[in-house]
């Protein structure tokens, strides 16, 4: 049984460089974090929400057996995924002769995770730097949302949307500068027959969850999200088996796990990943040497679309965490303000070329 302990952890994680290198990380905590099964248990998806958004910035004392292992697998994770921010330079050289595009998650990336999905707004600073960057390069958000609902939050036409875990696509009417090919109105929906049974699935949880208090059930056009974030730890197991019961008799939707969140959605072999691919030919850059891809997210599904580029060997993935966590991304930044920075000295950098 893993010890608790009072030795506080370092926070932010120690930044700098090479020093980790040499450490071994912890294997029995990035195995705790890693459940790469989409359809689990109700417990084994109680565990991964926990550990995909802990409370406060310490990993549970309950995975760890000493302070020093802590430090240890911080030390040793942020060697293997350096801060994006002091790789700035690295970054930059991996682009030369390349066009960027950049592809950016909502939720914990461009917004701070907040108890109420319907207040997740991101700030004006941070939109303006959308904008900025988005005027330079290619930019797509692509998220667990309804598009509508996205596109609502970050309000710029000039952007491509991906909603529903890339299963509604939009881009602007109008082509920007940097497309290779004319764009036309790119629109690809390819659940949309699953419209109807969606509805149904929402309705069913909608009623089999309002006794549990702080439940709360989303309506994300193509998949829909059961938010555990406000409602009380003892009762998270018993609202998982409320979502299994009903999702028992629909095998053709699985159920995955993001922040306090389960999602369910149809079992198309379609996620972030495809979409980033499908973006990416739309814009005129399939099989294109010439392009890199950067895609920033904080949660599970984003590693469908850090691995598109891992297994590619193009592209940069950027994984948002404060703290350790199993991931196909080469780098890391902490939290959104740190999105904004890097999305900032992306700008500067490309206006003094
Ligand atoms: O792909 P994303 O844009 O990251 O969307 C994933 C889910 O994000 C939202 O939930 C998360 O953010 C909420 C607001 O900060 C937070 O309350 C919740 O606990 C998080 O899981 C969204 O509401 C979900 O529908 C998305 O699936």
């Amino acid at each position: 049984m893993a010890q608790n302990s009072s030795k506080p952890l370092p926070y932010p994680p120690p930044r700098s460089g090479n020093a980790g290198a040499s450490f071994q990380i912890h294997k029995r905590y990035l195995a705790h974090l890693d459940v790469s099964s989409n359809i689990v248990k109700a417990n084994a998806w109680i565990e991964s929400m926990k550990a995909s958004s802990p409370t406060n910035t310490r990993p549970s004392s309950a995975i760890i057996s000493s302070p020093a292992i802590v430090d240890e697998a911080h030390i040793a994770w942020i060697g293997k995924h350096p801060s994006a921010l002091d790789q700035f330079e690295e970054i930059i050289g991996a682009s030369k002769g390349k066009q960027i595009v950049m592809f950016l998650d909502y939720d914990g990336t461009l917004s701070p995770i907040v108890d109420d999905p319907d207040r997740a707004f991101m700030s004006d600073t941070m939109r303006a730097a959308v904008r900025d960057v988005a005027s330079y390069f290619p930019t797509s958000i692509i998220s667990g949302r309804c598009r509508d609902k996205v596109y609502s939050f970050v309000r710029l036409a000039e952007l491509y949307y991906a909603g529903s875990h890339g299963m509604d696509i939009k881009g602007p009417v109008k082509g920007t500068k940097n497309t290779k090919s004319k764009t036309k109105a790119v629109l690809f929906q390819p659940a949309s027959e699953f419209l109807p049974m969606i509805n149904e699935v929402f309705n069913l949880l909608l009623e089999k969850t309002k006794s549990t208090p702080g439940a709360k059930v989303e309506n994300n056009k193509f998949c829909v999200s059961v938010h555990f974030r406000c409602v009380d730890e003892k009762k998270w197991s018993s609202l998982a088996e409320e979502v299994r019961s009903v999702l028992k008799e629909y095998p053709k939707l699985r159920i995955t796990q993001g922040r306090k969140v389960l999602e369910i959605r149809p079992t198309i072999k379609w996620d972030k990943g495809k979409a980033l691919e499908f973006l990416l030919e739309s814009l005129g850059f399939a099989d294109c040497e010439h392009v890199l891809p950067v895609y920033i997210g904080d949660d599970r599904t984003d590693e469908d679309a850090f691995k598109v580029l891992r297994d590619k060997g193009q592209g940069i993935g950027i994984l948002v965490s404060k703290f350790p966590k199993d991931t196909s991304a080469s780098y890391s930044l902490q939290e959104p303000t740190e999105v904004m920075d890097f999305l900032h000295r992306l700008v500067d950098w490309k206006r003094k070329l």
